[in-house]
């Protein structure tokens, strides 16, 4: 067994009933439903090797986690296949499910009522792990997520925090080669979200795992990942290393400057763009493919303006992935 995932022509389709306007449209409705295909999911390939973490990123409502529950076995395609660890996961759920690890950021998979410890308990006995094992993970997962602090603690009395550093641990616990992780820092400060990458360094880096992530964080995705996969209405829009993600959406730099007294209106010059604008701090980009160079708009933007102070940064991942997007085009029929 390999911690592979090979993702080729996936596609999901929900079919809904449209619901008609008052009371006239609810029996209507009724007697005569109209049904509308969604395509959630068209047509996307991607691979994941052993041992490598990938974003999958997208705006709201793109079709990550509906690709992440097809991967995780809770959905079955319409059409197309994967495999995750050799395993078609919505055929072998059960072979599947220990494989794999999961955490959905918005939802816990450990009992609302119990201790934190006593759902460890109950989850070494679902997987079958031998005490020993069960004792050294936990040890190596508290030495990095410091879980012992709220062990004795019921999972309903966790700060959301604590409870997804308890669900990471729940995840991994059964020593599972991949794991996917929908949105697992959502809404959380920045000391615990350095604390989590750590861990899924660690267990990429030190134990070899296979990580699929979705997040909004683009800095978790320049701390953590190299490769992305971009995905938009449903459809594969990009799957590339982040350096190449950055030449391809052009935008290569960014001229930040603070402007003198008096500036106001600001109107970039040909083949740039503003990006942001705080007062008299500006961040200038390249507009479009027949950008300059950046030292043509470092030249531009001191002859047009008077300027108290000047860098050049890298884009800010934020931008690119802004440009990815609009790149995209709009949705087909149905997405
Ligand atoms: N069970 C369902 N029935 C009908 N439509 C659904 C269902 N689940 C998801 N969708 C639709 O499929 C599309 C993709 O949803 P999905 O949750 O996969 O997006 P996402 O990329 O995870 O979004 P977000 O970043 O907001 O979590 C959305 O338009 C959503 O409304």
């Amino acid at each position: 067994m390999t911690g592979s995932i090979e993702v080729r022509g996936l596609s999901r389709t929900f079919h809904t009933t449209v619901r008609r306007p008052g009371f006239a449209g609810a029996l209507r409705s009724l007697v005569n439903p109209e049904r509308v295909a969604k395509h959630a999911v068209s047509d996307i390939s991607f691979d994941v090797a052993p041992g490598e973490l990938l974003a999958l990123l997208g705006p709201n409502g793109a079709g990550k986690s509906t690709t992440i529950k097809m991967l995780t076995g809770i959905l079955t395609p319409t059409s197309g296949e994967a495999r995750v660890a050799d395993v078609v996961p919505y055929e072998e759920r059960e072979r599947n499910a220990r494989n794999i690890g999961a955490v959905f950021g918005q939802r816990t998979q450990l009992w609302w009522d119990l201790p934190v410890k006593e759902s460890f308990a109950i989850l070494r006995d679902i997987y079958d792990v031998p005490k020993a094992e069960h004792s050294a993970r936990l040890r190596e997962f508290d030495d990095i997520l410091e879980l012992s602090a709220f062990w004795d603690t019921r999972v309903r009395h966790l700060s959301l925090g604590q409870r997804v550093r308890c669900d990471l641990a729940a995840a991994l616990l059964h020593d599972p080669p991949v794991v996917f992780l929908d949105e697992p820092t959502i809404g959380m400060d920045v000391v615990v979200k350095e604390q989590v990458r750590e861990f899924l360094r660690h267990q990429v880096e030190q134990r070899g795992r296979t990580v699929l992530l979705t997040t909004h964080d683009m800095t978790e995705v320049e701390r953590l990942a190299e490769r992305v996969v971009l995905i938009n209405h449903g459809r594969l829009v990009l799957d590339g290393t982040l350096d190449e993600i950055r030449r391809k959406f052009g935008s290569t730099w960014q001229v930040r400057a603070t402007l003198a007294d008096g500036h106001t209106d600001v109107v970039p010059p040909p083949g740039i763009a503003l990006l942001r604008q705080d007062g008299p701090q500006v961040v200038f980009g390249p507009d479009g493919s027949e950008a300059p160079t950046v030292h043509q708009a470092l030249k531009a933007v001191i002859e047009r303006y008077e300027v108290t102070d000047i860098a050049i940064d890298e884009a800010d991942l934020e931008d690119v992935m802004r440009v990815a997007y609009a790149h995209a085009g709009p949705p087909a029929e149905g997405a």
